[in-house]
């Protein structure tokens, strides 16, 4: 397990990830806390990890996509800074649940909640095999090796334009201002967390961006604290009320 998730803290903020069961969000959080891809079981509920970035911890939920669990999302998605929405790029129906069944779950989350949409399974595409530089995937580490066989390539049925796309109709749903919003070429992401594809620089993107949600929630905080030593200005009555 990461060092990270070692010693459980009180989180600052939380990240989660949504979307419809089997496009890779257990395999995406894997891959990102222990460096593997290793063999997963369908999510019941929700996990959470918890990482340190830097002074902050950040909670990171993995929710299940099962239709049966429906219901737990706009609970796990309760005051979270931000949600990464889903998709196996070789599954247009999984983009599409993205918009009918899970953009609603968001409405608990934080108003100022930052959305990154995330294509998974670049590995199985043939866009993907036949564009990728072993030299991109995973820093330094050459991982060509590692990418699907040519006789397992899909077709791309999602492309990173239809992402785009939905980011646009989420900004509109949250009744946000494009102009003042994150663009959508920096929040739409293609992974793969077979190979590590861009898997540690989606996670690290979003845990820069949350940083000002918990500065300005500290701040908040700090300015709403009563400071009991200040003399009360209001007359004291009987009942020990202001009046
Ligand atoms: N080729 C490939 N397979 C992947 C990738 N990510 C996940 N998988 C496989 O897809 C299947 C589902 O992965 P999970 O991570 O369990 O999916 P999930 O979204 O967590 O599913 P639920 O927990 O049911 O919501 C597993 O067989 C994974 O091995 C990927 O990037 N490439
Ligand atoms: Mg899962």
């Amino acid at each position: 397990m990461a060092e990270s998730t070692k010693k459980l803290k009180k989180p600052d903020v939380k990240i989660v990830l949504l979307g419809d069961m089997n496009v890779g969000k257990t395999s995406l959080l894997h891959r990102y806390t222990e460096k593997k891809f290793k063999d997963t079981v369908s999510t019941v509920g929700g996990a959470f990890f918890l990482k340190q970035w830097g002074p902050y911890n950040i909670s990171i939920w993995d929710t299940a996509g099962r239709e049966q669990f429906h219901g737990l999302g706009s609970m796990y998605c309760r005051g979270a800074a931000a949600v990464i929405l889903t998709y196996d790029m070789t599954s247009w129906q999984s983009y599409i649940e993205l918009e009918e069944r899970f953009l609603s779950l968001t409405d608990t989350a934080n108003a100022d909640c930052i959305f990154a949409i995330v294509g998974n399974k670049a590995d199985l595409t043939e866009s993907h095999a036949q564009s990728s530089n072993p030299e991109e995937v995973e820093g330094s580490k050459p991982v060509r090796t590692s990418l699907s066989s040519s006789a397992s390539l899909q077709r791309k049925q999602v492309n990173r334009e239809d992402a785009m796309a939905l980011y646009g109709r989420i900004l509109l749903y949250k009744g946000l201002d494009e102009k003042a919003c994150l663009p959508a070429e920096s929040m739409c992401f293609e992974t793969s967390a077979k190979t590590g594809y861009n898997v540690d620089m989606l996670f690290e993107t979003m845990f820069d961006l949350v940083v000002p949600s918990i500065l300005k929630r500290r701040n908040e905080v700090e300015n709403s604290t009563v400071d009991l030593e200040a003399p009360s200005t209001g007359k004291r009555t009987q009942a020990g009320c202001c009046a």
